[in-house]
């Protein structure tokens, strides 16, 4: 059990439109149970017992954020997401380094709102017994394809799902390794799609840290109903 004396901030990036959901609003603004999958996010997050405060990367034209009722919590900060993810999390990262430049910082989308608080104990325990940041991840469990790049329709070969996971959120690292790793990586303009492969490139160790499944990013429509589906288990 981590001492609640460790606490830490979290950057939740919120700034994309939600294109493959393809939806009359950001994926982040769709409601479940009367609630916005973004205001879920934040709730989950902010009841544990070891996080105290959320940088949010919103959309510099976000016409929703400051409608929300948790815009006046003392806990939550606002700042502008960029072009792509990775650029909305670094401007997260540039704004605590101007505030507090904390030790550890974790990273989760806000399109994750089904992450359970014991698996976000299980990655934080990583500042205290690893001293190396990680992911929540889940092995693959299917074959795995890989199309033919000129007849995407047609399977170029079977991948070896041998040690393949899926990369999720929140990903935890050290907050300075981070920010340079990450900064770093995107002015060499590499590919980044999450905070683990910034920390690679720069050739950090990264741990994966087993999570459910269930722990879904919403990103096309029936992600939608089964968030909910999953949400309401809590409350069973
Ligand atoms: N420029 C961006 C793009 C994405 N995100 C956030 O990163 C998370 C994961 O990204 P993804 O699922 O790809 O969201 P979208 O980019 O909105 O989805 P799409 O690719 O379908 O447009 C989401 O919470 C999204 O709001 C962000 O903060 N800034
Ligand atoms: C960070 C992430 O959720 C890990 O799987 C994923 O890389 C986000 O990718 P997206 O294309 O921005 O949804």
């Amino acid at each position: 059990m981590l001492s609640t004396e460790l606490q830490f901030t979290v950057v939740v990036p919120a700034a994309g439109v939600g294109k493959r959901m393809a939806a009359d609003r950001p994926k982040q603004y769709l409601t479940i149970d009367g609630k916005t999958v973004l205001e879920h996010t934040l709730d989950k997050l902010i009841s544990h017992p070891n996080i105290q405060h959320i940088v949010v990367a919103v959309h510099p034209q976000d016409p929703y954020f400051d409608g929300l009722p948790c815009r006046q919590q003392p806990w939550l900060t606002r700042v502008d997401g960029g072009d792509e993810r990775a650029d909305s999390v670094l401007a997260g990262l540039n704004m605590l380094a101007q505030q507090q430049q904390p030790d550890w910082v974790l990273v989760h989308d806000a399109a994750r709102p089904c992450v359970s608080h014991s698996e976000i104990s299980q990655l934080l325990a990583l500042a205290e017994h690893q001293g190396q940041g990680g992911l929540l991840a889940c092995p693959v469990r299917d074959t795995m394809k890989r199309a033919n790049k000129d007849q995407p329709s047609l399977i170029d070969k079977t991948v070896d799902r041998d040690g393949l996971w899926h990369a999720l959120t929140p990903q935890f690292f050290p907050f300075s390794a981070l920010r340079t790793a990450l900064s770093n990586a995107l002015q060499a303009k590499i590919a980044i799609t999450d905070e683990a492969s910034a920390m690679e490139w720069a050739g950090h160790p990264v741990q994966l840290v087993e999570s459910s499944d269930k722990n879904i990013k919403i990103t096309r429509p029936d992600d939608l109903a089964l968030a909910a589906f999953y949400l309401s288990l809590e409350n069973l």
